[in-house]
This record gives C-alpha cells, sequence and structure tokens, in this order.
C-alpha cells in the first residue's frame, strides 16, 4: 500500500493549524452557551496548548506534553451540548479555511475519539 502523508500534512501543516486555532477561538468566545468557562483562561497560552494539541492529533510528529483531555476538563461538568458547540465551531472554521470535507471528517473522528475524557464519563 502505498504510504498515506500524515493528516497533519494533508490539512496544511502548523500554519493550518495556527490558523484554525485563531478563527476556532474567535468563534468559541463569542458563543453565549459556552463562553463562561473561558472567563479565566488565559487565552494566548491556551491557544498555544490547542495548537499543539491539534497538531499532534493531526499526525504531527512533535509530542503533545500538555494535561490528558480528561484532567484538563475535570470538575467542569462539560455536557454533551458544550461538545457539540465546541466541535460545531471546529467544523465551521476548518469550512471556512477550505479544507475538504473528507480531511474535516477526518478531524471530527479524532474529536470524537477523545469526547468521553473531555466529558469525563
Ligand atoms: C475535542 C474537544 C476538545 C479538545 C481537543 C480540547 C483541548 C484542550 C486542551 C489541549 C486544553 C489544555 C490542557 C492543558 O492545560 O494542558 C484544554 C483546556 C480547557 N478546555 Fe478544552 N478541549 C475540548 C473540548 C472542550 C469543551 C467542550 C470545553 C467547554 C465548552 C472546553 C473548555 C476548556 C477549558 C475551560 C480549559 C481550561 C483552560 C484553562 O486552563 O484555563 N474544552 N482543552
Amino acid at each position: 500500500m502505498e504510504q498515506q502523508e500524515t493528516l497533519f500534512n494533508r490539512i496544511g501543516g502548523m500554519d493550518a493549524v495556527n490558523s484554525a486555532v485563531d478563527i476556532f477561538y474567535d468563534k468559541v468566545l463569542a458563543d453565549e452557551t459556552i463562553k463562561h468557562f473561558f472567563t479565566n483562561t488565559d487565552m494566548k497560552k491556551q491557544a498555544g496548548k490547542q495548537k499543539a494539541f491539534l497538531a499532534y492529533a493531526f499526525g504531527c510528529p512533535m509530542g503533545y506534553t500538555g494535561k490528558s483531555m480528561r484532567d484538563a476538563h475535570s470538575g467542569m461538568n462539560l455536557t454533551e451540548s458544550h461538545f457539540n458547540s465546541v466541535a460545531g465551531h471546529l467544523v465551521d472554521t476548518l469550512e471556512e479555511l477550505n479544507v475538504p470535507g473528507s480531511l474535516i471528517d477526518e478531524v471530527v473522528k479524532i474529536a470524537l475519539s477523545v469526547k468521553d475524557d473531555v466529558l469525563n464519563r
């Protein structure tokens, strides 16, 4: 079988991740249903962590050294609806960046794979 390029490279590498995270966080912070979670968050640091996490999730060889998804979101009482809002903003962001649907599907798969950890269940 032909060697498959990582999702990270196919999506456009670190430049794409950087643009995605910036647009993504603007959407999250404009969303009345979830923005309160980020009241005490230093968004500069958070965007940096998210970039590292996404790069890792997209298959970039550099390691993710932040908290586990379970620890990072414990005690927040996050619901399915909060998760869906965040996932929706991520998809909208990638669509705005003209990322092909098949690649967006792969990102959604990765997001769903950490859903139980994010929701601490
Ligand atoms: C696929 C879904 C998600 C991913 C990949 C993700 C990723 C991350 C990452 C990488 C961190 C930083 C961890 C660290 O401190 O090392 C984090 C923290 C956080 N996330 Fe998420 N997250 C997701 C869903 C959500 C949802 C649904 C919410 C709330 C609506 C949320 C709110 C937060 C908050 C408030 C923090 C802590 C920020 C702080 O330290 O001040 N996340 N998340």
